[in-house]
């Protein structure tokens, strides 16, 4: 029944097959087809010679087979193609759509699909050889057509023969068709049919989408409107509200100024009936220009000096023949007295740059109000009052633009200036006034006995004097760059020092390495020793001060007295026998009071034995003095160096330690320290000078950074030079701007000249000889420390301040020396008395 249902729907009855032989059935014609068609893909004429078949003899043979499947695949090929022409191809398409058909489709295997396949090769042979198509092809591979063996036969020379061209190939275009159908069991109406649908289909679904993307443009749109609506609502109701408010603001303002107005005219009524009137309070200042650069003229009576000299015996180095020692006077010192090129200031001109500065700053948004103008010697300071809530460096920040429009070289801006509330914008003058010294003697400030060793330093902007005490200071450092001024500063210092000082009063210790700076002074009565230009001497100079400043310690140990001027003032046995004449000393009554912390460093030195070493014979003989055989009086000992930098360069580790030595302690021993150098750097001005010389000058610099080495902070570099300069007074942070005193060659030769004629100049011979010979009383001798043991010497001593520990066995250790070479090295540094005497076990002291 079933097949005959079967046979009646056109369907192939049920076979006996057992069920996987079709998958087994299809899998084997996949493989086949496979190995067919890359037999024939990769076929070639060559890889056929053997057989001698093709025309193919003459060839060069393929040895190996270039056939991927090698010579079974060659053959196979072959005789395909052969056979069935080009049509041989579509024999394995047929295997592999029949296999797939088997395998994964479920088809059932039948004979029809067999004949379909073998119509569809034959009639495609068939209809190659008739329609000649591939010709080429079949002359290029040596075949005797594109239909191959069968298509030549059947197709050209049966079909063609009976049915002519046209009809053959009508012939087996059906049966091809046939064949097709029969084989992939497709019709291809019914497939044309079925794409055309799938088509329909596929346009109206892509119509569809397009519907509906417009769909989501309209719907996203009307949101976005939707939204811009809401926004506008939003902000129309906020103007609504805003303009309520002001509204509102106005309305109260209205009432507020109705309510003042009605308080005003109360106050009004209230001024009528009582008559006093109520000052409005100035917030700004009236702006006062003020013209302090011109010259004081000086007082002219002929012999007057700023001081007399006192009468003194018994100091303790050589005082003989300066008892009638005449201080210098007044008239040593030249006045010029012809009209100074600068005739003062021009209200005009300060107004208008003052005027272009509050512009400036007003054009940058920064308010400011015009206050005092104060011209100075060198330069002139325009104040300007910020308004109320501008940060004062708004105003440094604007530095450039404000050169810019004063057109001016150099300006300097202190915001604040110290001490006041105004911010000061310094420019410098087109013609300087120079300050002449003679001016600053005749100063109050100068011949005040409040300063003891008073230096006329300078004029300042508002042309005030500026006087500095040494003895306050106590050390003082001069830098700047060359031509700034410097050497003129330095020798107004030693002329100041000279108006008031005989040599038994003060001596000076000179050291200039550059030889020409302090030759002037070579026939000065007050040195202690001659100008010392050798750098390898001041080693010992410095060493000699130092013994010297550790001397008069022991002398004020044994005295009872704290300091120099304790002991200077002590009270004398046998003068207190005589009837006491009070003179009318200015300087006692002005005593200051000695600083309690130099008291207190003292006495825990003395306490600690810190004052050096006392093993010399000589120190034990200074304490067994009577007080008859000690000095009466010290003299000051004023130190000046010119030029750091070249005894840096010699023996920095000596220089550095000996000036720290006595920076630190000679203040109360009466000894000061002028040092000047051309060089600020930071390996010449090292922190521990810096740090232990509090008073400095600095001239002009060319860079920032130079300024920050001599000041720790900037503003030398914006200095004009020729004696500009800024002081650092002692124990102040506020830097003073000024103009240098000027003294000339010829003022200072003339007062050297005066001291010079009224004695012979007393060396002191024993110090003379130790510092000729390079080291003091004897000791080792610097001369004998060659330069690799300086270098040495270098690391030991910072191997011993970074450790805190002076010991041989550490420098052996640290430095990997021998024993007799750093046993050295520990001879050397307690010789030069930077490391304690060896006390047995104990640990060295350090001084350094
Ligand atoms: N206080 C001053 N008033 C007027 N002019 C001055 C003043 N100081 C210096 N000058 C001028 O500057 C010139 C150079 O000064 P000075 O010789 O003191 O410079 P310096 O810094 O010592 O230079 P160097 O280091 O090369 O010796 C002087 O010749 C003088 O014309």
């Amino acid at each position: 029944m079933a097949s005959q249902k079967n046979r009646v729907r056109g369907e192939e009855p049920e076979s006996n097959l057992p069920p996987w032989f079709n998958e087994v059935a299809g899998i084997a014609l996949i493989g086949v087809g496979l190995i067919l068609i890359l037999s024939l893909i990769t076929f070639t004429p060559h890889d056929m010679p053997i057989l001698g078949i093709g025309g193919m003899v003459d060839n060069e043979p393929n040895i190996p087979r270039e056939n991927s499947i090698g010579v079974v695949g060659a053959l196979f090929a072959y005789f395909i193609l052969f056979i069935f022409g080009a049509a041989g191809y579509l024999l394995p398409i047929g295997l592999l759509w029949l296999g797939v058909a088997y395998a994964f489709m479920g088809a059932k295997f039948s004979k029809r699909t067999l004949i379909g396949l073998v119509c569809f090769v034959l009639c495609g042979s068939c209809l190659l050889a008739v329609t000649e198509l591939l010709s080429s092809w079949a002359v290029a591979n040596h075949f005797m057509g594109s239909g191959g063996f069968a298509g030549h036969w059947l197709g050209s020379k049966v079909l063609e023969g009976l049915l002519n061209k046209t009809g053959a190939v009508i012939l087996l275009v059906v049966l091809y068709l046939i064949g097709m159908i029969m084989l992939t069991g497709l019709h291809p109406i019914q497939f044309s049919k079925v794409c055309w649908v799938k088509f329909q289909e596929w346009r109206v679904k892509r119509l569809g989408d397009k519907e509906r993307i417009a769909e989501k443009e309209s719907k996203r749109a009307a949101r976005d409107a939707e939204k811009l609506a809401r926004q506008q609502e939003r902000e129309a109701a906020k103007a609504e509200a805003k303009a309520k408010a002001d509204a509102e603001k106005e309305r109260a303002k209205e009432e507020k100024a109705k309510k003042e107005d009605v308080a005003k005219k109360a106050r009004v009524e209230e001024e009528k009936k009582n008559p006093q009137v109520e000052m409005d309070l100035k917030e700004i200042p009236k702006p006062k220009i003020v013209d302090s650069s011109q010259r004081k003229k000086p007082r002219m009576d002929p012999g007057s000096k700023p001081f007399e000299k006192k009468k003194q015996d018994g100091v303790s180095l050589s005082t003989e023949g300066f008892e009638d020692y005449e201080l210098p006077g007044f008239d040593l010192l030249t006045y010029d007295d012809s009209e100074p090129e600068d005739q003062g200031a021009d209200q005009g001109e300060l107004l208008s740059i003052q005027k272009t500065i509050v512009d400036t700053l007003k054009a940058f948004g920064v308010d400011v109000s015009a206050g005092d103008i104060t011209r100075g010697p060198t330069i002139t300071r325009y104040e300007v009052y910020p308004s109320m809530g501008l940060r004062v460096s708004r105003i440094t920040q604007l530095e450039a633009d404000i050169a810019r429009a004063t057109k001016a070289e150099r300006i300097n801006i202190l915001a604040p200036i110290p001490g006041k509330d105004t911010v000061g914008i310094e420019i410098a003058n087109d013609n300087k006034v120079a300050v002449p010294l003679r001016e600053l003697l005749q100063d109050e400030a100068f011949t005040s006995a409040k300063k003891k060793i008073p230096l006329a330093l300078g004029k300042d902007v508002y042309g005030n004097t500026v006087i500095g005490d040494l003895a306050a200071m106590p050390h003082l450092l001069v830098a700047g760059a060359t031509g700034a001024g410097k050497s003129v500063c330095i020798n107004s210092i030693i002329t100041s020092i000279l108006f008031k000082f005989s040599p038994d009063e003060l001596r000076f210790i000179m050291v200039d390495p550059k030889v020409v700076e302090m030759q002037v002074y070579g026939n000065l009565p007050h040195l202690v020793v001659p100008v010392v230009t050798d750098p390898n001497k001041v080693v010992a100079a410095l060493r000699w001060v130092v013994n010297e400043m550790e001397k008069r310690y022991r002398l004020f140990a044994k005295c009872g007295v704290r300091n120099f001027d304790g002991y200077n003032s002590r009270p004398r046995p046998e003068k207190e026998e005589e009837p006491e004449v009070v003179e009318p000393e200015e300087n006692v009554e002005v005593e200051e009071e000695p600083d309690p912390e130099v008291i207190e460093s003292i006495a825990r030195a003395l306490e600690d034995g810190e004052l050096g070493p006392s093993s010399s014979a000589d120190d034990e003989d200074e304490l067994d003095l009577d007080e008859d055989e000690m000095p009466d009086r010290f003299p000051y000992i004023v130190v000046i160096i010119d030029e750091l930098a070249d005894l840096m360069q010699t023996a920095p580790a000596d220089v550095e330690m000996n000036i720290a030595r006595i920076a630190q302690k000679a203040r109360a021993a009466g000894i000061h320290l002028i040092i000047a150098t051309q060089t600020p750097r930071a390996d010449v001005v090292t922190g521990i000078i810096k740090a232990n010389i509090p008073s400095r000058i600095a001239f002009q610099v060319s860079s920032a950074l130079d300024s920050r080495v001599i000041l720790d902070t900037k503003g030398a570099d914006k200095l004009v030079g020729k004696g500009d300069m800024l002081y650092l007074p002692p124990g102040s942070a506020k830097l003073e701007r000024a103009q240098g005193a000027f003294v000339s060659d010829e003022e200072v030769e003339a007062i050297v000249e005066h001291c010079s004629n009224q004695t012979e100049q007393k060396f002191e011979e024993s110090i003379q000889q130790t510092i000729e010979q390079g080291g003091v009383d004897g000791g080792d001798d610097g001369n004998d420390v060659s330069d690799a043991d300086e270098e040495c010497l270098l690391k030991c001593i910072e191997v011993i301040t970074t450790e805190q520990k002076a010991s041989t066995s550490l420098l052996q250790r640290r430095l990997r020396l021998g024993y007799t070479r750093a046993a050295r090295m520990m001879d050397i540094l307690e010789e030069r008395g930077m490391i304690g005497p060896a006390d047995g076990a104990k640990a060295r002291d350090i001084y350094i």
